[in-house]
């Protein structure tokens, strides 16, 4: 599995909205329709900038404030006349040209009314950069002029601060040719989703999140430990194994027997009632030995179906060690539909198929990188680069839930909606830990389906390699850890 090494610092708690540029601009066209003009937001985002950045900051520092000609400049001058007013050492500077935006312009000619001056040019060493030069409106090329202004930002020892994105960075997309290195970015109304792209992401340095005073619609959010206990099902009394359900894993092959084994585990360690394994004998022989709590029924016999044990599942998971042929697509269209409980594909299970439209129970696919790749005749970097927008699309094109894997997960909906997860770290990147979430996935799924098991999944399966950092080196776990730590992470968290 592909997993990018960088860290997401959110500073503060609050919720992290996601946004994709088109959002943020109709965001904007509602507000000015109702009368709240784009000047006024201009006002707003420099006044939340000044409140957030302050905190940073302190007045005997040299602040160069790099402005481009649109929007993002124009918080860039509002930023200016504040931290002035404030009695901070702030320098304007419009090293690409003046504003050629309207609305930044009118802020420039109130910040020369207040009397204060600009420049074209950076000079010396500064304490502080803060770079306006672009945001949302950015598109590539990365122009030669901006080569000279990111020669200087480079050089410089100053703290690196961007206004909503680094410049050079694109809004929705992870491509990178080349962008100004952030400390810290102070994302207006919500994050974008290149903050949780590969390479942009690694740009942002410690995200924060500032409020400009307009509602909150976004599709995608990140999934929080609040979110988790939030949704986190009640424990149940008088239970026995009947009230969690009995979960159908069909996994594990000659060549790949341990799948079958780690989905199992995480299964069963997730809390579904009764595990029922269907898989090949000599893959049974072996997997009972580490799993005598789940019983077997033999994939190789042509009536396996028919097995009474088999006879009231509450879901199945579907791929963990198997490769992909016509008899286990024909399987798959069979479960999809005349099945009215949820169904995992994940692994060999996973193809470039359609679902059948308004099936009751959902469908959840849990590819790699690689397997969305497969599934969309994209390459590997094409959806890492724009793992939110595909997920989601494919989500809602094919009417099923999507957990694109790797670095921030994606959790994506038939509705166009979605999360993010950010737990997590390299500890993840090794085999088999795949097919550990997928067994999670059954177990949760077994006890009763809902849309933020996924989630829950997702983020609580991270966590078991953060709580393993603490006093493991990452490099070190194995997938079966994770179903080791699993229960001392439930009791940590006080989820039962
Ligand atoms: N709702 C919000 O979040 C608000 C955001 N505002 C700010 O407005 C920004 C967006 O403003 P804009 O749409 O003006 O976009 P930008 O400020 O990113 O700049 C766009 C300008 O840069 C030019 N440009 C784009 N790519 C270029 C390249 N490769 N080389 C040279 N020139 C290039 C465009 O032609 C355009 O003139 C946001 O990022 C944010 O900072 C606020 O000011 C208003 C409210
Ligand atoms: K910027």
């Amino acid at each position: 599995m592909i997993v990018f090494l960088y860290t997401i610092f959110i500073g503060g708690l609050m919720n992290v909205n996601i946004y994709f540029a088109e959002e943020i601009r109709e965001c904007d066209r509602l507000a000015e329709d109702s009368g709240l003009s784009i000047f006024s937001l201009m006002e707003n985002s420099g006044h939340a900038l000044f409140e957030g950045m302050s905190k940073l900051l302190h007045k005997k520092q040299r602040i160069g404030i790099l402005a481009g000609g649109g929007n993002n400049g124009g918080d860039g001058i509002v930023l200016s006349r504040l931290l002035l007013n404030h009695g901070y050492k702030a320098e304007l500077i419009f090293p690409l040209g003046l504003p050629s935006s309207r609305v930044a312009q009118d802020h420039l000619d109130y910040y020369k009314t207040c009397g204060y001056r600009y420049s074209t040019e950076m000079e010396g060493e500064y304490d502080v950069l803060i770079d306006g030069l672009f945001g949302i409106g950015f598109r590539p090329p990365f122009t030669k002029q901006m080569i000279g202004c990111l020669d200087f930002w480079k050089k410089s020892n100053a703290l690196k601060i961007a206004i909503d994105i680094p410049s050079g960075v694109e809004a929705n997309h992870g491509r990178v040719e080349a962008a100004f290195q952030a400390d810290h970015t102070f994302c207006l109304h919500g994050a974008k989703p290149s903050a949780f792209l590969y390479p942009s992401g690694t740009y942002y340095g410690e995200l924060h999140i500032v409020d400009i005073g307009l509602p909150q619609r976004a599709r995608f959010r990140v999934w929080t430990e609040e979110d988790v206990r939030g949704t986190w099902p009640a424990a149940k009394d008088y239970t026995h194994k009947g009230t969690f359900g009995t979960g159908l894993l069909i996994a594990g092959s000659r060549q790949m027997p341990g799948c079958a084994i780690l989905a199992g585990t995480g299964a069963m360690r997730a809390g579904v009632g009764k595990l029922v394994m269907a898989t090949e004998k000599t893959v049974a022989d072996s997997c009972v030995i580490s799993l005598p709590e789940a019983t077997y029924v033999d994939r190789e016999d042509s009536q396996w179906r028919k097995d009474p044990s088999i006879s009231k599942i509450a879901a199945v998971a579907i791929g963990p060690g198997l490769k992909p042929d016509d008899s286990l697509e024909n399987l798959i269209t069979d479960f999809l539909e005349e099945s009215e409980f949820p169904v995992i594909l994940d692994a060999g299970a996973l193809s470039e198929r359609s679902y059948p439209k308004g099936r009751k129970s959902p469908v959840i696919l849990t590819p790699h990188p690689g397997e969305m790749a497969r599934i969309t005749g994209k390459t590997v970097a094409e959806v890492n680069e724009n793992r939110i927008q595909l997920a989601s699309d494919y989500a809602i094109s094919h009417h099923v839930t999507v957990v694109l894997k790797g670095m921030n997960t994606v959790i994506a909906f038939p509705d166009g909606t979605g999360f993010v997860n950010v737990t997590g770290n390299r500890g993840l990147s090794k085999g088999g830990t795949g097919d550990t979430l997928t067994g999670i996935l059954l177990g949760m799924a077994s006890q009763g389906y809902q849309p933020s098991m996924a989630a829950n999944a997702v983020y609580l399966h991270g966590k078991t390699a953060e709580l393993y950092a603490e006093e493991k080196a990452p490099s070190s776990m194995l997938a079966s850890d994770i179903m080791q730590i699993w229960p001392v992470l439930l009791r940590k968290m006080e989820l039962s």
